[in-house]
């Protein structure tokens, strides 16, 4: 659109805009509150992923440029993340410290409004959301280099918490010094995961320079602002929290590291109409067990994206099988093999429903 408009015209036609853009944003507040209540009175979820990819999704379509259809997500997401906040103090505990990359999954899921509430260990993001002093809870369970996060997926054997919603975060690892030069690095600090995933590159680039596990990529990044022959291998986000200069950018082997973080919380998520469902079932050692498992699944078509086993803690020669399938469990199809599966086996436990990533 071209126009003949000065610049002050044009500022004052934008200041007019933003002046309706702020009016509807307080009207769409008022109706959010009124959400908020009935919520409240029926004893409802307050965040409800699959609603919040409906209104993303619409307008995505809707929009006809020039403003980015990319940009309407994340315009979105901070309206979505006020509005609910206004509904209810929306405080998220995640698998901290700062800076980590459950961190910017918890900001990337839930906005800048929501409290969120760095815990020391996966279990302590457990306890945090069963005590009721978080809503939520994320924390991470799989990377597409190092696969599954074990640890994670044992807290829900002890646990009632439900999977909320998945996010799924591209993970980008930065070499970070004080002096952002690559001949003064003479010891490199980093969490394991981090590490092995930048395997390569670090033996190719700096084949003799030592590697040293801490317990975070933030503490990492904290010892390095300490010291000035040592390099972290951090988020770039750690960079600015600890003035750190990047020695280089992206050096994960692989292209495409995406990291999967569950968000848990005490309900079941409702149907979005493309969802996930995630269980776990325990069964004896026996051959052929696993096929028999499987069938009830196989037998009404439906998709299988994830297996895992894990030997039972409590019970020698038993093991534990955590199953991710497209679908809600009040479909029909998934609700009867989950039937058929709790006649053969000692526990079936349903982790959750949710949106499936995209
Ligand atoms: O529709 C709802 O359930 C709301 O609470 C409103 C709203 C929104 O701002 O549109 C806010 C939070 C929910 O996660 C989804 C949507």
């Amino acid at each position: 659109m071209t126009t003949n408009k000065t610049l002050e015209e044009l500022r004052h036609e934008i200041d007019a805009l933003d002046d309706r853009i702020l009016d509807i944003l307080n009207r769409r507040a008022e109706f959010v509150m009124q959400v908020g209540r009935i919520k409240t009175r029926e004893n409802r979820e307050f965040h409800v992923p699959s609603r919040e990819r409906e209104i993303y999704e619409r307008l995505a379509a809707l929009n006809k440029g020039p403003f980015p259809t990319e940009a309407i997500r994340s315009v979105f997401r901070e309206i979505i993340s006020a509005s609910l906040a206004l509904e209810a103090p929306m405080k998220v505990a995640f698998l901290g410290p700062k800076a980590t990359f459950s961190h910017l999954a918890a900001m990337q899921h839930f906005g800048l409004a929501a409290e969120l509430v760095p815990q020391k260990s996966i279990p302590a993001v457990f306890e945090e959301v069963e005590k009721g002093r978080a809503l939520y809870g994320v924390v991470p369970v799989e990377n597409s280099t190092e696969g599954v996060i074990s640890h994670t997926l044992d807290m829900f054997t002890g646990s009632d918490l439900k999977i909320n919603a998945e996010i799924l975060l591209e993970v980008s690892h930065f070499l970070l010094s004080r002096t952002g030069r690559i001949e003064d690095v003479k010891k490199i600090y980093s969490h394991p995961q981090p590490l092995a995933q930048c395997r390569r590159w670090l033996a190719e680039n700096l084949p003799n320079v030592p590697l040293v596990d801490v317990a975070s990529t933030t503490l990492a990044a904290q010892i390095v602002s300490e010291d000035y022959s040592a390099a972290a291998i951090a988020s770039e986000y750690a960079a600015s929290l600890y003035d750190l200069k990047v020695v280089r950018e992206r050096i994960e082997d692989q292209v495409n590291n995406v990291t999967r973080f569950l968000v848990i919380g005490s309900k079941m998520a409702d149907k979005s109409g493309d969802d996930r469902s995630s269980l776990m079932f325990s069964v004896k050692d026996e051959p052929g067990i696993l096929y028999r498992m499987l069938e009830p699944f196989a037998k009404r078509g439906l998709n299988l994206s994830k297996i895992e086993s894990r030997p039972n803690k409590s019970k020698a020669w038993e093991y534990i099988f955590f199953l991710d399938l497209a679908g809600h469990v009040s479909d029909q199809p998934v609700a009867d093999a989950v039937k058929e599966l709790k006649e053969m086996c000692q526990f079936v436990k349903i982790l959750g429903s949710y949106p499936r990533a995209k």
